[in-house]
């Protein structure tokens, strides 16, 4: 007989749904993790006969599938949920959230924001967000903190902050930022202007030149209200796309964020330049954007991720929720009861958003040799009996609050609905403090 090889964890569970091969669910199978990395993935007899570990977990009741990424959020910004609601975009960032950001977004701010987000999103099973904000190194201090994994924005806005005041202050904080940290684990970075209405073309050209230096996403909101496009159309005469275009914006590293209004030829151009989109549904219906038409754009095979856009405009930094959403709008608006089925869903939850940040080879999916970035969701409940197929209960039944344990890394960051590296009554604390501020 060989001798058992050691592991730093085994988990076991009753379903391992991998993401790729796609629509593959593995019953009763264990990952076995070693230097935070995926060394096998084996039915569970096999994985007690071969490895042995101080650390083995049976989650008997479980479906284990890759950590979720949420693909656009402005995670200090939940410390403005709430804040201002039931207003169109323009109305609620000039007249409510830009006000707040000038008086009160500082490091302290973004601080204890970002880590309440993280803590909200663990227990929601996200394992890595693509964040745009103020402050991105508080950001990044954050992450590190928590042990999520991030892709830190290095945003660029045409108006001074207590960040930074030009955009060339903006750049130049970015990017020795991204300097700093280039080779941390946890830590990716994209470049963030914020919108074609908010970032000159002389910025916007520089940010070209950089993405293509760097070889950099870039992650942008576009499209998202007509009102954006009918601007565009008064300012510059084409429509923000087509203006990104003749700035040579769009390519494969290029992540749009909502593309809620487009024509059939903007789609087409979008899947030509393998450009990536980040569909934030709550958002976008809250602030009654309108709805992104994600069926197509996933028929043209363009990838789509998912977002969840900030606490302050969603109220929720809920992944599930927007999964579901995503596939039951897609529905609705096509006429087709297939048009996202629940895999799709579960794939532009997770590795979607790698592909789109360009770590896809780390994490997105289960796959030996990649991260064990790993959410567990309890499906010994009530919402959840019976269950014929994990991924439709995953997608249209389940909720964060079913998410029991997650890994980011092969660490263990919730353990049992427990935060491992946060202390959420002082994260409440701190908010509540925060709200009062706000409000004086
Ligand atoms: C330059 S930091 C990011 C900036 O974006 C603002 N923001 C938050 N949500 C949205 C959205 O849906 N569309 C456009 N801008 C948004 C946020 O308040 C910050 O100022
Ligand atoms: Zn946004």
């Amino acid at each position: 007989m060989l001798d058992s090889l050691t592991a730093d964890t085994i988990i076991e569970a009753r379903w391992i749904i991998p993401v790729e091969p796609e629509k593959t669910i593995l019953s009763d199978h264990a990952i076995v993790i070693n230097h935070g990395v995926i060394q096998a993935i084996l039915p569970i007899s096999q994985a007690r006969s071969q490895f042995i570990s101080h650390n083995h977990i049976a989650l008997n009741h479980h479906a284990i599938i890759p950590g979720l990424i949420n693909l656009h959020t402005h995670a200090a910004m939940t410390l403005m949920r709430g804040l201002a609601d039931d207003l169109p975009l323009m109305e609620w960032l000039k007249y409510h959230i830009w006000p707040v950001e000038t008086r009160y977004v500082s490091a302290d701010f973004v601080l204890d924001g970002t880590l309440l987000a993280c803590a909200e999103m663990l227990k929601g099973g996200v394992t890595c967000f693509n964040d745009m904000y103020f402050f991105p190194e508080v950001t990044a201090k954050a992450v590190i903190e928590c042990g999520m994994r991030a892709a830190i924005g290095l945003i660029v806005i045409d108006f001074p902050s207590a960040y930074a005041n030009d955009t060339d202050d903006y750049l130049f904080k970015g990017l020795s930022l991204r300097d700093c940290y280039s080779q941390h684990p946890q830590l990716s970075f994209c470049l963030a202007p914020h919108a074609p209405y908010s970032v000159s073309d002389k910025a916007l050209t520089k940010i070209v030149t950089y993405a293509e230096q760097l070889d950099s996403p870039v992650h942008i909101h576009l499209h998202e209200t007509h009102d954006e496009i009918c601007s565009s159309l008064d300012t510059y005469g084409v429509r923000p796309i087509e203006r990104l275009r003749q700035l040579g914006m769009l390519g494969p590293n290029l992540i749009a964020v909502h593309m809620v209004h487009l024509t059939k030829e903007e789609g087409n151009l979008l899947k030509e330049q393998n450009c990536s989109i980040a569909h934030c549904p709550s958002s976008n219906l809250k602030l009654a954007s309108g709805i992104a038409r994600i069926a197509e754009l996933v028929a043209l095979g363009i990838n789509v991720g998912i977002g969840t856009d900030s606490a302050a405009s969603n109220n929720r930094l809920d992944m599930f929720e927007e999964m579901r959403l995503a596939a039951l709008l897609a529905k609705a608006q096509s006429g087709q009861a297939d048009a996202l089925s629940a895999h799709q869903a579960l794939r532009l939850a997770t590795l979607n958003g790698a592909i789109a940040l360009g770590i896809d080879k780390i994490t997105g999916s289960l796959a030996i040799g990649k991260a064990a970035d790993i959410t567990a969701v309890d499906f010994s409940t009530l919402a959840l009996s019976p269950c014929f197929n994990p991924v439709s209960h995953l997608v249209y039944a389940a909720s964060r609050e079913h998410v029991s344990h997650v890994w980011v890394r092969g660490k263990l960051l919730l353990d049992d609905r427990e935060l491992v590296t946060l202390n959420e009554r002082e994260l409440i604390n701190r908010a509540t403090q925060w709200q009062r501020r706000l409000n004086s």
